[in-house]
């Protein structure tokens, strides 16, 4: 159930100069109360609110001012503003709130989701990314959440993994282990780490025939396209615009066939690296960009801008078949509604 204490919906045109129409519909709420899901549908009455909110003669420059018109101050926990912004498949849900409230929502959603699938598939495929993701799921390991989540339930993959050994500091394993999975009752064997006895070559052919395995006993869902369909995909993303071990540039952006693959040459350190492929990105339920800090407020403004590029960025082609949702904070949303 969606709980809004106020809505202001508008919707507008916007001419971008330097590429052609895009078409935004923006909702800002203002609340305190962590009532977002991904599939949560806010009900409002957009005629009567736009009326009300955004006169006639409301152009271009008054829709871009809520941020600022609405008192939000970059330090102050003013509760939450989310966007909407359409593109082909439908709508990117944006969700831009203080540090400490993100890990608030994104917990709330992250359990929405656990209790739909455990109760429609009877399991509950997450994927996991390194760096600061995991801290953002703290809220996951206090009441309710802790003791009402199926944990049971949980299967945990990693969209990209350091090839080193698992107790290693650079380990992607051991940042979800000491700051998540070691304090829940997902079981062992519902965790599937790489085997870091082998190369990045081995480790990526293992974890896909491990990934195989799984969509033949149902465990993870399939796409129509044949790939695995993960019930939702935890993301962060680089100042870069790079996703998982996917960098700019590189040609294993372009990799359509396997599930899995390795890198040796990451630009990010250390250099061996396996990763998720983008077709098996894009099949997700449902993904959750987590995105913090200024130095992203660039590649944040990119991917959430809907014009025409060749170059395109990593993130820039992440284009789930479900439910597409980005958590920023003030300072990676920084670029965002400016003229
Ligand atoms: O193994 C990795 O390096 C990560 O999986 C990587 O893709 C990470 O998610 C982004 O770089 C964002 O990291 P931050 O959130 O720490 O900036």
């Amino acid at each position: 159930m969606c709980k809004t204490t106020e809505w202001i919906q508008g919707l507008f045109s916007h001419r971008n100069p330097r590429h052609h129409i895009m078409t935004f519909s923006a909702i800002l709420s203002i609340s305190y109360t962590p009532q977002s899901s991904i599939f949560c549908t806010q009900k409002s009455n957009p005629l009567s609110l736009k009326t009300l909110l955004f006169p006639p003669q409301v152009g271009k420059k008054l829709v871009h001012q809520p941020l600022r018109y609405k008192g939000f101050s970059p330090k102050g926990d003013v509760g939450k503003i989310k966007a909407s912004i359409k593109w082909e498949k439908g709508y990117k849900k944006v969700e831009i709130s203080s540090k400490e409230h993100l890990a608030v929502s994104l917990a709330y959603d992250v359990a929405q989701l656990s209790n739909k699938f455990t109760r429609e598939r009877g399991a509950f495929t997450v994927v996991l990314s390194g760096g600061s993701l995991i801290k953002y799921l703290r809220k996951l390991l206090e009441p309710p959440y802790i003791d009402s989540i199926e944990w049971s339930k949980w299967h945990v993959f990693w969209v990209d993994e350091r090839v080193v050994p698992k107790d290693n500091l650079d380990s992607n394993y051991k940042l979800a282990y000491d700051g998540f999975l070691s304090k829940v009752t997902i079981p062992p064997v519902n965790v599937y780490a790489i085997d870091d006895a082998l190369a990045a070559d081995g480790a990526a052919d293992v974890y896909e025939t491990t990934l195989k395995r799984l969509v033949k006993s149902n465990v993870i869902d399939t796409s129509t396209r044949g790939f695995p369909k993960f019930d939702l995909m935890l993301l962060g993303m680089g100042p870069d615009g790079h996703v998982a071990s996917l960098f700019p540039g590189h040609p294993l952006l372009k990799e359509d066939k396997k599930w899995v693959t390795f890198i040796r040459d990451s630009p990010k350190p250390p250099p061996e690296r396996i990763t998720f492929t983008i077709p098996v990105i894009n099949s997700s339920s449902n993904i959750a960009m987590v995105v913090t800090g200024e130095g992203k407020a660039n590649a944040v403004n990119s991917a959430l801008e809907d014009h025409e590029k060749t170059d395109k960025l990593p993130v820039e082609l992440v284009s789930p078949e479900g439910e597409w949702k980005w958590y920023l904070d003030v300072g990676a949303a920084s670029k965002l509604f400016k003229e």
